[in-house]
């Protein structure tokens, strides 16, 4: 089932929690929210939940505009960190909550919600602990039977805040995995709050990036890597290494206290002046030996660190305030510390000041650099 939001907006007090959101996931898509805390993702799912009044604008799951019904009525399944099961219940009767809970009209009959929950219970690959209760499962098993409550009543959308924010990174990373499956197998909607961007990364379809309550971008892992629309969405994926350029006549030129060490620059398919800012991440960055006589980086120290070296480098021999860290391949011959290098930042995102405009060298080697 899918979701199309549009212009929705939602103030605590005079304060914007989510301001003017249009989004739309089709059916079938995995679909992280993520953002700095604070940026309004919990609140835009509590919106979808139908958890959240107060808001405006127009929500429509499936075919229905589902802005005035209430949460039990839109078919949705739920898995919060903190949405603890029942402790007094077994597994198997938490699992069942759901569908006992149904008007008389609609619930299944005794047998069939015994049939269904042992059927989730194998899903989510804890059949063995139908009769245990909450307190006597690790914070993994937990999850899932959490998931399986959710889908008892078998809802096509899934929401999902957090759901792995108290596993240990281990556990985390395989019911991760696990859960994209589960969402395949099942042909399930599902849209997850995360802080983990790696985890966003793995798991999702595409990513929306939400900042202040505003949709920042939205794309696959795939678009926010090679084009992201602001400074903001690629430092929110990962570390970065940013500089300053002068746009001059179709050429960039470095500025600030790396102006003058030897540099590869992408292309800038933009003509007018101004400054740009170039982002790259630590290890798209390339060096070289420098040719005679350029004037090349210096390299203050050297480490070895796993499947990479990584280098401090500064702009002169005495400057130790600009100094910047990259990460080179282990595999290439490593420089000495001391060493002075040539700087290759041709895979640099551009962000104009005016424009916000992401480009790649891809799309700009058309332009004489
Ligand atoms: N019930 C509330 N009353 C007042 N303000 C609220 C309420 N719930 C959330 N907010 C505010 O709305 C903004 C968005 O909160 P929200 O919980 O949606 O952010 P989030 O991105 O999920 O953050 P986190 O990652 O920390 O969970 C925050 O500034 C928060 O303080």
């Amino acid at each position: 089932m899918g979701v199309d939001l549009r212009d929705i907006t939602c103030l605590f007090g005079r304060t914007p929690a989510v301001r003017d959101i249009s989004l739309v996931v089709p059916t079938g898509e995995f679909l992280a929210l993520v953002g700095p805390s604070g940026a309004g993702k919990t609140t835009l799912l509590r919106i979808i939940a139908g958890l959240q009044p107060g808001y405006t604008g127009h929500l429509t799951i499936g075919t229905r505009d589902v802005t005035q019904v209430p949460a039990r009525d839109r078919n949705i399944g739920f898995v919060f960190q903190n949405y603890a099961l029942f402790r007094h219940m077994t597994v198997a009767d938490n699992v069942a909550f759901g569908l006992q809970v149904r008007p008389r009209a609609r619930r299944p009959d005794r047998h069939a919600i015994a049939a269904r929950v042992t059927e989730l219970l194998e899903l989510v690959q804890v059949g063995a602990l139908a009769k245990r209760y909450p307190a006597q499962l690790s914070g993994g098993q937990r999850q899932r039977v959490a998931l399986a409550r959710a889908l008892a009543t078998e809802p096509e959308l899934l929401l999902l805040d957090e759901p792995f924010g108290a596993l240990d990174p281990l556990v985390r990373k395989e019911i991760r995995g696990w859960l994209r499956g589960l969402h395949d197998r099942l042909g399930l909607t599902s849209i997850l709050v995360t802080h983990d961007q790696e985890e966003a990364l793995e798991v999702a379809d595409r990513i929306a990036v939400l900042r202040d309550g505003r949709l920042e971008q939205v794309g696959s892992p795939h678009d926010l890597e090679d084009a992201p629309a602001t400074p903001f969405v690629h430092q929110f994926l990962g570390e970065t290494v940013t500089f300053t350029a002068i746009r001059d006549h179709g050429r960039l030129r470095l500025d600030g206290a790396w102006a003058h060490v030897a540099t590869t620059l992408p292309g800038d398919s933009d003509a007018g002046g101004g400054s740009v800012l170039l982002s790259l991440r630590p290890y798209e960055i390339g060096l070289s030996a420098c040719a005679a006589g350029e004037n090349g980086a210096h390299v203050v120290a050297v480490q070895r660190a796993g499947a990479f070296t990584r280098y401090r480098l500064a702009p002169t021999t005495d400057d130790q305030a600009d100094t910047l860290e990259i990460l080179v391949p282990a595999i290439l011959p490593p420089l000495l510390s001391g060493a002075r290098c040539r700087l290759d930042l041709s895979r640099a995102r551009l962000f104009g000041t005016a424009a916000r405009q992401a480009t790649t060298l891809g799309m700009a080697a058309t332009v004489p650099a």
